[in-house]
């Protein structure tokens, strides 16, 4: 696992001023374990609220318009994510490919909006239990990413971070092997090092997500070329939050 894991809780549409104490408790153990980098992915509504109680956590939106300001009712682009106090953008998460018909062609113009206004992206890519069946996981997924990066990315070890998040796994409490998600992250590497060259390549974070719990993350986040988690459902509480947090510290307290 890569020196510092980075662990980040998607709350998707989930949360109202009530989640508050959640993030708070969060963010007061993660000043104590600060060799994790812990963050929080809230609802465009809990963002600016979050980044007040932050002191320790990063705090990120999950989507961000690919335009930066204009006629587009009911959407919200990455410079106000940022002035609301965002330092990151989750792009392409695989419900927002499902249930919006996100092209790799529009996240890739989402992460050049997000990289223009200052934020980092964490970057999701996945195959569908049907696409795993057939074989082909690991050429689906690098055709995936290769398509939805930005095109130029002037530090990709300051401004990305990629997620791998099958989507068979999400949210179902199945997850792949070990072995599986080492054979992906090693796929994703060796793209990212096509891509940007060793040093580059090999200093980008790659997140395993899916189906994360307290219970498997110490397992999880010792599969090859994992750098951290991104956690949907157990990340709702900061007491199965916290559970996957500690696993990382625990971890890099290990061996390898
Ligand atoms: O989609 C996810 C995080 O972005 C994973 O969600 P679950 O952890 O609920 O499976």
């Amino acid at each position: 696992m890569a020196e510092r894991p980075y662990i980040v809780g998607n709350w998707k549409m989930n949360g109202t001023r009530a989640m508050l104490a959640q993030a708070r408790s969060i963010d007061r153990a993660a000043q104590n374990l600060m060799k994790v980098e812990v963050a929080l992915a809230p609802p465009f509504t809990l963002i600016h609220p979050v980044h007040r109680e932050a002191e320790q956590i990063g705090v990120g939106a999950q989507d961000c318009h690919p335009l930066p300001d204009g006629a587009h009712t009911g959407d919200i682009s990455a410079s106000m994510v940022a002035d609301a106090g965002a330092k990151f953008v989750i792009l392409g998460h695989s419900e927002r490919r499902q249930n919006h018909g996100e092209s790799n062609a529009l996240v890739r113009e989402k992460g050049t909006a997000a990289i223009d206004a200052g934020l980092r992206i964490i970057l999701c890519v996945g195959e569908t239990e049907e696409t795993r069946d057939d074989g082909k996981a690991e050429s689906f997924v690098t055709r995936q990413f290769k398509a939805s990066l930005p095109e130029t990315l002037a530090s990709p070890e300051e401004s990305l971070t990629v997620a791998y998040e099958p989507v068979w796994a999400i949210g179902t409490g199945r997850t792949p092997t070990v072995e599986e998600i080492g054979a992906m992250h090693r796929a994703i590497r060796a793209t990212l090092v096509e891509l940007y060259g060793e040093a580059q390549g090999t200093a980008v974070r790659i997140l395993y997500g899916g189906s994360v719990n307290a219970e498997n993350a110490r397992e999880l986040l010792a599969a090859d070329e994992v750098g951290g988690a991104l956690v949907g459902g157990a990340s709702l509480t900061a007491e199965s939050f916290l559970g996957i947090v500690l696993a990382a510290a625990e971890r890099l307290d290990q061996p390898a």
